[in-house]
């Protein structure tokens, strides 16, 4: 019955779209689309993942380039320049986002930060994430809890020598402690026992629901259909998520803390009701979790792939923190490790695109035309890859940023893993104290070798891309303490 009414929908668009095609002048150049269905099928049935297809064409199509997913305009920039018009010149008018369909979740998007435009509402959950959650005051009072996290991930892995483990998982595990203790002060995962990852889990489902293709998005008059039920399954992972940190919250409402301690006591202090209170959560727990997760396995399998580096890593490490355990404060004094957590994010970004932006008004890039409510990609893989701008592009080579002042805060449009403008990541203050603590922590105090007898040149780093740009297969490796 439903199909039926989507398909009563779907012939009139058809003919519309046949007979009143958009013809906007001076659009960017790109692929030859089909009548309806567009660049789906270059773009789908390519051999290679999304961002090296993308990356592929603008090799053909030039630095800002046009698509159409299905009836939807996608615009793709691929360079520094074209990056440096969207996220700088022209930040504004690009500052709405595509929100994806699997997320418009009644109880949600109203509240979203990640998914809203430019309201006065994000603006003003924006100023309370920047100054009040993750200010530098925040940030230290709960170094304390972040270092513990990470022991504690070191202690398991100690107690597992010898055995071969998956390590994205437990370090999702422990980011997932980390920030249930910057959200209401309670780790949400344990290694071991029944139920301990059922929070990872719903996270992970609920992300990879929203990551894949939805019929909506390119035809967008299907959307009150959910035909392929996407947006009722992420609407059910949400439902249950949300009920395990409900009791948290009603006994927080009774009994507050004096001084406000981690993100609850913000928001609550703040006057939020619990729509808003989950909205944040499950934004801080999605977004902070996964991209952070793939980032620190990269870095290992990096580590372990080039045993040199990870030499001069280690000599860093012993000449700066010696024997005692690494700790926050040390990371400042540590530019090797940095350079190689910099490097790690320049080849393996885990959001190539960064988040889809939209043109809220139509607005000229390099000469060309982008219509309002455009969709806009700019791809960050395709820019950290770029021949002109990197010496021996797709080496692991950190010596280059230690040699160069090119950081992540958004000034250099050549090296933007988190964005730019007005719509950069606001948890990157705390990503950029996460992951090189777990990073350094584990090379510090374990030795990692590959199962199978495999040789570190043998390890093989390819991606794939769906929540965030993964190592696929991901990372199995076998730690031993080391003396
Ligand atoms: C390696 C770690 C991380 C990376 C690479 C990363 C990257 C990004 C990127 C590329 C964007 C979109 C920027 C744009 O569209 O222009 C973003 C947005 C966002 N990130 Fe992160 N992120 C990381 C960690 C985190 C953490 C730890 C949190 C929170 C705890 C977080 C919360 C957010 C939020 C809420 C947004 C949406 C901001 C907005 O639209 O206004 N991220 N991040």
């Amino acid at each position: 019955m439903e199909l039926t009414t989507a398909l009563l929908y779907l012939i009139p668009t058809i003919l519309l779209y046949i007979l009143f095609k958009p013809r906007s002048k001076n659009l960017p150049p790109g692929p030859k689309p089909w009548p309806i269905i567009g660049n789906i099928p270059a773009l789908f049935s390519s051999a290679y993942p999304m961002h090296v297809a993308l990356t592929n064409m603008a090799r053909t199509h030039g630095p800002i380039m046009i698509l159409w997913l299905g009836t939807q305009p996608t615009a793709v920039a691929s360079t520094t320049e074209a990056a440096m018009e969207i996220l700088k010149t022209h930040d504004r008018s690009f500052s709405g986002r595509a929100v994806r369909m699997s997320f418009r979740l009644k109880h949600h998007i109203k509240y979203s930060l990640v998914w809203a435009d430019c309201s006065e509402y994000w603006k003003l959950l924006r100023k309370i994430v920047r100054t009040e959650i993750f200010s530098p005051k925040m940030l230290q009072v709960q170094e304390h809890v972040r270092e513990q996290k990470v022991a504690e991930l070191v202690e398991f892995l100690k107690g597992k020598e010898g055995q071969v483990v998956k390590i994205s998982q437990l370090v999702f595990g422990t980011l997932l402690n980390i920030l249930g203790n910057v959200i209401f002060s309670k780790d949400v995962f344990r290694y071991v026992g029944a139920d301990g990852d059922k929070m990872q889990t719903l996270i992970k489902e609920m992300l990879m629901i929203g990551a894949a293709p939805n019929l909506a998005e390119f035809w967008p008059i299907f959307e009150e259909f959910d035909l392929q039920g996407l947006k009722k399954r992420c609407n059910q992972r949400f439902s249950e998520v949300m009920k395990m940190w409900k009791g948290t919250v009603e006994e927080r409402k009774v009994k507050r803390n004096e001084e406000p301690k981690d993100m609850l006591d913000v928001l609550l202090l703040n006057d939020f009701n619990d729509a808003q209170i989950n909205a944040v959560f499950l934004e801080t727990f999605g977004p902070g979790s996964e991209t952070s997760s793939a980032t620190s396995e990269w870095a290992l399998a990096e580590l372990i792939k080039n045993p040199h580096i990870l030499a001069k890593v280690r000599q860093e490490l012993d000449q700066v923190v010696g024997k005692s355990t690494v700790k926050e404060s040390d990371l400042p004094h540590l530019p090797y490790l940095q350079a190689c957590i910099k490097e790690t994010m320049r080849l393996h970004p885990a959001a190539p695109f960064l988040l889809p932006h939209r043109a809220v008004e139509t607005c000229p890039v390099m000469g060309y035309t982008i219509p309002k409510d455009t969709q806009v990609l700019v791809n960050i893989y395709a820019i950290g890859r770029d021949p002109k701008t990197w010496k021996e592009p797709t080496t692991f080579k950190p010596e280059r940023f230690l040699e160069s002042d090119v950081d992540y805060y958004g000034k250099h449009f050549e090296f933007i893993p988190f964005g730019a403008g007005r719509r950069q990541c606001v948890g990157m203050p705390l990503a950029t104290r996460t992951i090189p603590l777990i990073v350094s922590n584990l090379v510090q105090t374990l030795d990692w070798s590959l199962p199978d007898g495999k040789l570190p040149q043998d390890l093989v780093m390819n991606e794939s891309l769906s929540l965030s740009l993964a190592l696929d297969p991901t990372l199995t490796v076998i730690p031993k303490s080391r003396v």
